[in-house]
């Protein structure tokens, strides 16, 4: 009797497949070269095999798969259709070119199962429509080369020196001074208030952030098969996961009850201009008017927060951890970026992320740290209608991985792509060449609407950490390999030390 049941259970699963994959080709399409598909699986069993057993993180094997058979590699995970883009200008042409097919998400991704119609990040239609909109309309008012957001930005930065200072050239892990200061600026920015250094409510909240990243990897196995979804979500605790979210829009809610209070005890002419109260006061005139745009309400705006707490932080932290390191494991380079900036600026006056145009060297070096630390290795894109690029379909639903670090790191398009060189963004006069392979903020309509906040952090840490600081790797500590990286929602770098001895 089982034996007869196990048969009956395997014919029944090759039936239910082969009607699948039958459904799944009824169209033949003229697809993109990828490697050799198993007839059922795809490439499924390859990824699993590598991931699983290998311990090869996914997102490498998907850079090696694109690196053999072209820029624009086509797979298949069982019946899901991927597509691995590696190439900027291909990216261009269909993110910008084609903007109405490409700048969805994957709604099958376990990210937009969860976070669909909150906030922007993993949201689509015209929820994330009407929340991105305001928040580039935010950002484009509060506009960073303004001066008076900079020096919102430049008061944490300056605690963030001072913290350093204290340590007199003690050795010591830089991330999580880092993490202070990233997130306070993330909140200095969208309330107009700071947390004082140290403030342990900022570090309840960078710890739950920074919890369980790796339960959120965006391209293994699990993400294209529902089965392999739910093993991950019980190997990581589903319940653990969903608590730790919980707290975290709970700590959210907290900040923005505080934000409202401090608000209602402040007269019209003190407060302050933010993006959280504008939020407020835009849903509150709707709601009088009856016209609340899509979507807007005091939810959504607990989503939006954590959004670019979310999106804005880790990234901006492990950029900021890959200068550093940068800085110690060259110091060559590290002596001469110094010297463009003291010679210009001296030690004491900060200059503005404006004035970045008179230290063509210190941007090429923050570029190649971008470039080679490829923090956001890949984000993914989903195809809203069918469409072509060149000669090859891209059928609808077919999830379009656009491969930021292999695009950085392909020896095609960059001499010795592992090397270290900020000259390659200089021209011959010296000036600063921008390299349109280098797509660190991604294209098209859902390209990074933090990049003016971000590229202006990145600048003043640099310049302000240089005009003070030596950064060195302790003795002994100098074999550390560049190119070990560790690929998870962000690239991050190899664990490290460093000591900063003032100059
Ligand atoms: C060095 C720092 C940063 C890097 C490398 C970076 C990179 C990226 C990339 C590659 C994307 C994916 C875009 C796509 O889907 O094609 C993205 C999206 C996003 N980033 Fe950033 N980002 C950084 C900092 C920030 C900051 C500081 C903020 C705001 C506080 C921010 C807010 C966002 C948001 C909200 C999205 C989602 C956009 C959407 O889906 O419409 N990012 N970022």
């Amino acid at each position: 009797m089982a034996d007869f049941l196990s048969v009956a259970a395997t014919i029944l699963i090759l039936v239910i497949t082969i009607y699948y994959l039958w459904r799944l080709n009824v169209k033949t399409y003229r697809l993109p070269p990828g490697p050799k598909q198993n007839l059922i699986f795809g490439s499924l069993l390859d990824l699993i095999w590598s991931t699983l057993f290998k311990k090869e993180p996914a997102f490498l094997k998907l850079a090696k798969w694109s690196f053999q058979h072209g820029p624009i590699c086509y797979l298949r995970f069982f019946r899901q259709r991927v597509i691995v883009v590696s190439d900027a200008r291909i990216a261009q042409q269909l993110c910008i070119g084609q903007a109405d097919k490409f700048s969805e998400r994957p709604p099958g991704l376990l990210l937009s199962r969860v976070l669909k119609n909150k906030g922007i990040v993993f949201n689509d239609g015209p929820s994330w429509k009407a929340h991105r909109n305001f928040l580039t309309h935010e950002f484009r008012k509060y506009g960073f080369g303004k001066l008076s957001m900079e020096q919102r930005i430049q008061y944490v930065i300056d605690d963030y020196l001072n913290q350093i200072g204290k340590m007199k050239g003690k050795v010591h892990d830089p991330h999580s001074n880092i993490a202070i200061a990233v997130y306070n600026i993330i909140w200095t920015v969208i309330s107009g208030d700071k947390f004082n250094w140290g403030d342990p409510f900022l570090q309840k909240l960078i710890t739950n952030l920074e919890t369980n990243l790796h339960a959120v990897e965006l391209t293994g196995p699990h993400n294209y098969v529902t089965l392999l979804t739910l093993c991950h979500l019980i190997w990581h605790n589903f319940f653990r996961l969903w608590s730790i979210t919980s707290t975290r829009l709970y700590y959210f809610k907290q900040l923005i009850s505080k934000f409202k209070k401090q608000q209602e005890e402040t007269t019209d002419s003190e407060a302050e201009e933010s993006i959280i109260l504008d939020y407020l006061v835009k849903l509150e005139n709707s709601r009088k008017r009856d016209d609340v745009p899509a979507d807007f309400s005091e939810t959504q705006l607990l989503w939006l927060v954590s959004d670019l707490f979310i999106a804005g932080g880790e990234t901006t932290v492990t950029t900021i951890r890959w200068i550093l390191l940068c800085l110690a494991l060259y110091p060559q380079i590290q002596e001469r970026v110094r010297q463009e900036i003291v010679e210009t600026f001296g030690r004491d006056s900060t200059p503005t992320y404006a004035q970045r145009t008179q230290l063509p060297y210190t941007e090429a070096f923050i570029n190649e740290v971008l470039r080679l630390g490829g923090v956001t290795p890949g984000m993914w894109r989903n195809t809203s209608q069918d469409a072509t690029y060149e000669d090859y379909d891209i059928p609808k639903d077919t999830w379009i991985l656009l491969h930021f670090w292999a695009m950085s790191n392909d020896a095609n398009q960059w001499d010795d792509a592992r090397t270290f060189k900020p000259e390659r963004f200089l021209n011959d006069q010296g000036k600063f060449l921008k390299n349109e392979n280098l797509l660190a903020f991604s294209t098209g309509r859902r390209e990074c609407p933090g990049q003016g906040l971000a590229q202006t952090e990145l600048f003043l840490f640099t310049v302000g950490i240089l005009q003070k600081f030596k950064v060195a790797l302790p003795d002994g500590q100098n074999n550390i390999d560049i190119n070990s990286g560790q690929f998870g929602i962000t690239y991050t770098p190899p664990p490290h030390l460093l000591e900063f001895t003032p100059v």
